[in-house]
């Protein structure tokens, strides 16, 4: 039956109804000054935001630019390398992207628009872009290095977060959801390994491949990570920003327990037991954090926190997150009880190690440069 969930169909998905208010408690008169702050905030940053992404993206570097010292990552496209810049003695992370392989693949316009948010977004809380340079090989985006790692690594060796701490990596999410959102794109690919850790101890998101402008529409792509997928991906409903709010759910369970809420070897049966809706709260679990894991890990989106009248705000004056200073965490005033031991900011003892492979040479005899007839 979930075979047939994941077969695209042309139903004609209903609108959602939307519920009034999810938090009926009241909200504190410092969080309704965030709210507003906020929301300014946010109609600010739009602006800004649509003026960049119209700008055209230009090269800035080239690879001769920096000395390669060794991969931090790899992903679909290639390897994500640590690299310091020759005149200016400074490190970057860059995402080395094989370009045969994006032509090949036809990610080329996809690859594009990734590459133009990361020099769009401006948010503490998500990778920006620095220069970009390609010649007929890679397409080289080049990040600041966030030497802390991925939360991936620190989850698997703590076995889990406590609330507090969890609460803190939940809260930088949130905002920068909100943020992603009121620029009308959703994220779409949240999971610990996309979160990385700075030396301080806040955290970057990373990894716009699945990023998508939507604004009010629906999509349908079938895309994240098994895990993490929301019931309406898998059953090949429309969705929208609904598939962040849920992969918010999954990871602060996650984020908790050390596992996620709905597992299992076989992919078919993970998507089994998300649309079914049901998992089961580890005894540790605080009475808010099982209350506020059940209001976002809704099935029925017309009940689904974070996507009701009040967006985010019923999410954020939730009683698990009462106390939390959200402009103090926005302006990285909270001190993080956590931080990635670092003996310097060339440590890359956070990362794993992964096996070199020469660097191709670009030649203009490799194949047709498809990148170069497209408007970066
Ligand atoms: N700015 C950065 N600083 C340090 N490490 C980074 C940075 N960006 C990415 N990495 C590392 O490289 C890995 C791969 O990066 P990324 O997810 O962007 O590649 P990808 O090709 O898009 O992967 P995927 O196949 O998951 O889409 C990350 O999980 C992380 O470990």
């Amino acid at each position: 039956m979930i075979n047939d969930y994941l077969v695209k169909s042309c139903q004609t998905v209903k609108c959602i109804s939307e519920q009034e208010h999810g938090n009926s408690e009241m909200v504190d008169n410092k969080l309704a000054k965030h709210f507003i702050d906020y929301d300014a905030y946010l109609k600010r940053a739009k602006k800004e935001f649509e003026t960049t992404i119209k700008t055209e993206l230009t090269v800035t570097a080239s690879l001769d630019d920096f000395k390669l010292v060794k991969t931090l990552g790899t992903g679909s496209f290639g390897r994500v390398v640590l690299a310091k810049h020759k005149t200016k003695d400074m490190l970057f992370a860059i995402k080395l992207m094989d370009k045969d392989h994006v032509v090949r693949t036809k990610q080329v316009q996809h690859t594009i628009y990734e590459i133009r948010l990361m020099a769009a977004y401006k948010f503490p809380f998500l990778i920006t872009l620095e220069y970009f340079f390609k010649d007929n090989v890679y397409l080289g985006i080049v990040m600041p290095f966030i030497n802390g790692g991925e939360m991936f690594t620190h989850l698997r060796t703590l076995k889990k977060f406590d609330e507090q701490l969890a609460k803190f990596y939940a809260a930088q999410v949130i905002l920068a959801f909100e943020y992603i959102h009121y620029l009308g794109v959703v994220y779409r690919d949240l999971k610990p390994e996309n979160i990385m850790m700075d030396k301080e101890g806040y955290i970057k998101i990373t990894d716009y491949g699945f990023c998508k402008k939507i604004d009010e529409q629906r999509t349908y792509t079938l895309c994240g990570t098994p895990e993490y997928l929301a019931p309406e991906i898998i059953m090949s409903q429309g969705y929208n920003k609904s598939v962040d709010w849920w992969s918010l759910g999954i990871l602060i369970f996650e984020m908790n327990a050390g596992y996620p809420p709905f597992y299992g070897r076989d992919p078919m049966k993970i998507y089994e037991k998300i649309v079914s809706g049901k998992y089961h709260c580890p005894s540790t679990f605080s009475r808010p954090l099982k209350e506020l894991i059940g209001n976002i890990l809704q099935v029925d989106r017309s009940k689904r926190w974070g996507i009701l009248k009040n967006g985010a705000k019923d999410v954020k004056s939730h009683e698990w997150f009462r106390g939390l200073d959200w402009d103090a965490v926005f302006q990285r005033k909270v001190k993080p009880s956590y931080k990635p031991r670092l003996k310097g900011d060339d440590d890359t003892s956070n990362f794993d190690v992964y096996d070199e492979e020469p660097l191709r040479k670009a030649s203009t005899e490799m194949f047709p440069d498809e990148f170069a007839k497209i408007t970066l």
